[in-house]
């Protein structure tokens, strides 16, 4: 952790406050200051590092009155999908690490039990509050000592996730001290939808009216709603479901954004998540111009349109992220066909198998992190019935800012364990409009995965030699350099300089990674040593599927793979993780630097034959231009 700085904004009240006791101790009166000051420190810090403004600046009250009410961490709190847990640490002792939000080094944008005893949960997936929450009441009602309450503050979104309503169907069995509040802003990204949406508007709207809610209709008792941004009527809720000693749930009506105007009218999601500004992030995405290349996003947003006007069975499906993920566009012009399910992956992969039964062609579009925890559905909703549903896998390999449990990392080790599955890995926006066509054209299950960010310039092939492009060789068949995605300007780079030390490499991009195809081995065949680079895990990646194809042909060419370590890897900027896990040229070069040299001294002991003595072709002038353009 890097030296806290001074705090870069002015916030007294906050700053007097040593602890959790000199909140309690603090009067009344002096509350709506506190939150003023807490809320001009969030917009400040969040507008510089990047982060999640709206949700934090709609929690402000609700989590001072909770650490007034409940004793952290004695008492258990627990923030569902954790992006709106700032309030929470400039409240237990991390005011001044908070400058730091999100750098390298500096704090998490979620609960981190490394840096506090009062945060439990890191994981941002939604809708596992409830769950955990159930298991730590029961673990506490079997340990002897201090009655211990369990307080899970969950959104409006996330109780569209079906772990929510696995978790209330055990809450409710027994009279365990589970206080459940509900921050309901109405909105995940967009508006909630569905019937768990509507429910909880009419909750909302039930001031002074007899409503009876689910939750009372399961057996947890209902307190609300509340008006999640008076203090004092929070602590009184809070207390009597304190006093109550069993499952409860505390209504409290918030609004996402509050305080800060531009979060409060931003129709598109409340300023849900800000970018870093510009002097704080090495390069933003902003608008594509003719130097800049588009985000891959919007490329797939405007492929996708343009496929639906094609296809009319083309059906697209998200959970609860239609614009984060590009279906927007595809929404406004065929509102028809597409499906906002909520934060539900495991349906949509499902409901995507049925609409596939039903004669469509399913679009799942999710980020490539969220969809590990729909495996099942994807191999035996799917893949078992071979149906032909596409996976759209945005955000996949290292992410950066949101830190491990959002870098985009397992998708191919898992699913290439699918049979059936074919998986394709665009390595620019070209083959990312390429691909998708070809995707949606399958008569099986596809999938098609692509980094955060902006898609670079395209990497045009030299050649294709049984559907995998070569995108760089020399006269020498020294290394099959094999890149998958966006790894591909990476390896041609590496390649060059490695052909200015008299190694030849030849780059291939199998543009459809999997299952590898028979072209790549016999490509392997013609090299002294394959590497595979990819922005995947190593154990179960791209690289490891396609040595067991080379060994399987009986290719004796050793082949390595290049990629992540089977770790949850910290926040920080994409390139400065890619680049300590020499992902980048120079470590590929370096890499590969030191695997030939261990080929060739195995040469020289086995007196295996060298390739063709002629040295790899000097890169001309064009190798060197068009290398440049990369
Ligand atoms: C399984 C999963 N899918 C998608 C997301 C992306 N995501 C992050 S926050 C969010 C909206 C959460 O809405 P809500 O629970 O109401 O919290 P709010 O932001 O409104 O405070 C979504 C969809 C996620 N974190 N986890
Ligand atoms: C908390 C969460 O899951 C999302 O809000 C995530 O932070 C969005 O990431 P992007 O900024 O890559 O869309
Ligand atoms: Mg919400």
């Amino acid at each position: 952790m890097i030296a806290p700085l001074l705090p870069s904004y002015p916030a007294p009240a906050l700053d007097r406050l040593r602890d959790l006791a000199d909140l309690r101790a603090l009067p009344a009166e002096d509350l709506p200051g506190l939150a003023e000051e807490i809320r001009d420190v969030v917009v400040s810090t969040v507008t510089r590092t990047g982060g999640h403004l709206g949700p934090n600046l709609g929690v402000v009250e609700l989590t001072i009155a909770l650490h007034r009410v409940f004793s952290s961490p004695e008492d258990a709190i627990v923030f569902d999908t954790g992006h709106q847990s700032y309030v929470h640490k400039l409240l237990t002792g991390r005011r001044h690490e908070f400058e730091q939000l999100r750098q390298p080094g500096g704090l998490s944008g979620y609960p981190s039990r490394a840096e506090s005893p009062h945060d439990l949960v890191e994981n941002s997936h939604a809708s596992t509050a409830l769950s955990y929450a159930d298991g730590l009441s029961r673990g506490f009602a079997l340990s002897p000592g201090r009655h211990r309450h369990v307080i899970a503050v969950v959104g409006d979104g996330a109780l569209t996730g079906g772990m929510c309503w696995e978790a209330l169907n055990n809450i409710a069995t027994a009279d365990r001290a589970v206080v459940i509040v509900l921050n309901d802003n109405g909105r995940s990204y967009a508006p909630t939808g569905g019937a768990v949406g509507r429910h909880l508007a009419d909750l909302r709207g039930a001031t002074g009216k007899f409503r009876i809610s689910v939750f009372e209709n399961l057996g947890i008792t209902y307190v609300g709603p509340v008006d999640g941004h008076d203090i004092d009527e929070l602590e009184r809720a809070l207390r009597k479901a304190r006093a109550l000693c069993r499952p409860v749930v505390v209504h409290c009506v918030t609004t996402k954004g509050r305080g800060h105007e531009p979060a409060e009218i931003d129709e598109a999601d409340r300023m849900h998540a800000v970018p870093p500004a510009p002097s704080t992030a090495a390069g933003t995405a902003s608008a594509p111009t003719a130097a800049r290349p588009p985000a891959w996003t919007s490329v797939f947003a405007d492929e996708i349109v343009r496929l639906g006007r094609r296809r009319p069975d083309l059906a697209c499906l998200t959970a609860a992220m239609l614009r984060p993920t590009g279906l927007h566009r595809f929404a406004e012009e065929f509102p028809e066909r597409v499906i906002d399910v909520g934060i539900a992956e495991q349906h949509a992969v499902t409901c995507a198998a049925g609409l596939a039964m039903a004669g469509m062609h399913p679009v799942v579009a999710v980020y490539a992190t969220f969809l590990t925890r729909a495996i099942d559905q994807v191999l035996l909703d799917v893949a078992l019935h071979r149906l032909p549903v596409t996976f759209v896998l945005d955000r996949a390999g290292v992410t950066g800012d949101d830190g491990p449990s959002h870098h985009g990392m397992w998708d191919l080790s898992l699913l290439q364990a699918v049979p059936g599955l074919r998986i394709a890995a665009p390595r620019d926006g070209a083959r990312l409009r390429q691909l998708l066509a070809e995707a949606v054209a399958a008569d099986g299950p596809t999938a098609l995965r692509f980094p955060r960010g902006t898609t670079g310039p395209d990497v045009p092939e030299l050649r294709t030699e049984g559907g995998v492009d070569v995108l760089y060789e020399t006269d020498r068949r020294d290394v099959l350099l094999v890149t998958i995605g966006p790894m591909a300007a990476v390896g041609v780079r590496a390649a060059l300089k490695l052909g200015e030390h008299g190694t030849g490499v030849t780059v291939c991009d199998p543009r459809w990674v999997s299952p590898p195809g028979q072209a790549l081995v016999d490509l392997a065949a013609r090299h002294r040593l394959v590497v595979s680079v990819e922005d995947n895990l190593r154990v179960g990646g791209a690289g490891a599927h396609l040595a067991l194809a080379v060994t399987a042909a009986g290719v004796r060419t050793p082949v390595h793979a290049l990629g992540l370590p089977a770790e949850f890897l910290p926040h920080g900027p994409r390139p400065d993780i890619l680049r300590r896990n020499r992902l980048d040229t120079a470590g590929l070069t370096r890499t590969i630097t030191a695997l030939m040299a261990g080929v060739t001294g195995a040469a020289r002991h086995t007196g295996h034959a060298e390739p063709t003595g002629r040295t790899p072709r000097v890169p001309s002038p064009r190798d060197r231009e068009r290398a440049g353009r990369r």
